[in-house]
């Protein structure tokens, strides 16, 4: 990437807009109209918002950057957003593989959590996912974990776009003794955050077998007088499904829609065992998806049928869930799985098409977490959250169609550069918030902890 710096430009010309970026792109894919893709043109960017968007020939005789960049083989894209994750997590990947969900759950990942989860494991493994995140074009993560005041301030560190979904479980945990203290906690922390313009607050009831009605009901009540988004990890599996039929009667999604629940601000995670009313519930009452296709495949929880939500006009959007059950956090490859998947679970080659496939990385999740105003594609006035793919490797050669590139070839190693808000956080590979060496030394802390060779 070459870098230049416009001081000397600047005394040439006093007629120039002075800005604090122009990145000028071989290629930008703004998912905001659809499907174009424009070539040899230049964002400008001030105040970490996007100014404009135009042939680069122009920005260069129009502005003055106090930066500059020039993309040559790169394709720009809006940052991508996981609208799934349990960040902290990243420090149990690899501990526990090639078992179903409640046997990983209860039997490996929970007693793990209980030993183990702290404010430092959180803030630890936060900051290795961000790394991972951003090394492979994240912008943006929910996330939903223990100390959720742990992972907004190493979000706000890192300079990442976050919406903090703090856990509320009715048992006693690490973090919270019952649901009530949970409830407490979390909304104290978005006090905290109330003006911060990156990291947002939401509620994050673990599931429908850790959380009671009564819980629910209180939640559905606060998120909707604060317009706080609620996400839950919800229908994982069909097994999940017929317990709670056989219990109460009822499938899990007619509880929540019971409950109050289910609106635009909800948020529901996985979502594999689907019937044409729940589609419907889905469909009515505005509720989003995070689909989360490698972790669904790993446990073995199911399929989402992504096809027919879509035909049926819900928003799906993409979430990689923890490192623990993926076992990687990178949104490229999750997008690709998820297009591949699409078209298998519907019979249908045409299924889910590239642009479909980005759109669900970017301003499907941006929509899914209400912060489709701020981010999720590359217009004007929304922040400059932007990734950066290098399209000159040999294995993306020939170069047909840099959509088709970026969904069905590339992956998170391709990504060379990354802002968030307007500031670089990835230049050239290099992160420029997080140090490398500290963050392979805290993981293998925390490894020689976890088995038990050091204290
Ligand atoms: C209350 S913090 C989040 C809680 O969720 C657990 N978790 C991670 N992945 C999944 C999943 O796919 N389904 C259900 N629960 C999951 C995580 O280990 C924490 O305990
Ligand atoms: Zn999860």
């Amino acid at each position: 990437m070459a870098i230049s710096n416009t001081t000397e430009n600047h005394e040439k010309s006093n007629k120039k807009q002075p800005i604090d970026t122009l990145i000028h792109a071989r290629w930008i894919i703004p998912v905001v109209p659809e499907q174009r893709l424009y070539e040899n043109c230049s964002l400008a960017i001030h105040n970490g918002k996007i100014q404009a968007l135009l042939p680069s020939t122009e920005a260069r005789g129009r502005f003055l950057a106090a930066e500059e960049f020039d993309l040559d083989n790169q394709l720009l894209i809006p940052g991508l957003i996981n609208t799934h994750n349990h960040a902290a997590m990243s420090l149990l990947r690899g501990f526990a593989d090639d078992h179903p969900l409640m046997t990983w759950l209860q039997q490996h990942i929970w007693p793990a959590e209980q030993k183990w989860v702290s404010p430092d494991f959180v803030t630890d493994g936060t900051r290795l996912a961000m790394a991972e995140m951003l090394r492979s074009g994240t912008t943006t993560f929910a996330d939903q974990y223990f100390f959720p005041e742990a992972t907004a301030a190493a979000a706000r560190e890192a300079g990442m776009r976050a919406q903090i979904a703090f856990p509320v479980i009715d048992f006693p945990n690490a973090w919270s003794r019952n649901s009530d203290e949970a409830i407490d906690k979390g909304l104290a922390l978005r006090d905290d955050y109330r003006s911060h313009t990156r990291i947002g607050l939401a509620f994050a009831p673990h599931a429908p077998y850790t959380v009671s009605d009564e819980t629910l009901k209180k939640i559905a009540i606060y998120a909707n007088e604060l317009q706080m988004p609620v996400q839950m990890h919800l229908h994982e599996t069909a097994g999940e499904v017929e317990e709670a039929q056989t219990k109460s009667g009822e499938r899990p999604i007619e509880r929540l829609h019971k409950l109050g629940l289910l609106s635009p601000q909800m948020l529901c995670v996985h979502m594999t065992a689907l019937n044409d009313g729940d589609i419907d519930l889905l469909q009515k009452t505005g509720a989003h998806i995070a689909h989360c296709p490698r972790s669904n495949l790993k446990l073995a929880s199911g399929f989402t049928p992504v096809a027919r939500l879509i035909d049926a006009g819900v928003n799906v959007a993409i979430g990689t869930d923890g490192a623990a059950s993926n076992n990687g956090l990178d949104m490229l490859q999750e997008t690709n799985t998820a297009a591949l998947l699409a078209k298998a679970v519907s019979g249908n080659a045409a299924a889910l098409p590239a642009h479909q496939a980005l759109a669900m990385a970017t301003i499907n999740g941006a929509r899914a977490l209400g912060i489709d105003d701020v981010t999720g594609s590359i217009e004007v006035g929304k922040a400059a959250d932007l990734c950066a793919i290098d399209l000159n490797e040999l294995e993306q050669q020939p170069l047909h169609d840099p959509l088709s590139q970026l969904i069905y070839t590339a992956n998170g190693h391709h990504v060379r550069n990354v802002w968030v808000a307007g500031k670089l956080l990835l230049k050239d590979r290099r992160l420029m918030t997080l140090n490398e060496q500290e963050l392979r030394q805290r993981a293998g802390v925390w490894r020689d902890r976890i088995a038990g060779l050091a204290k």
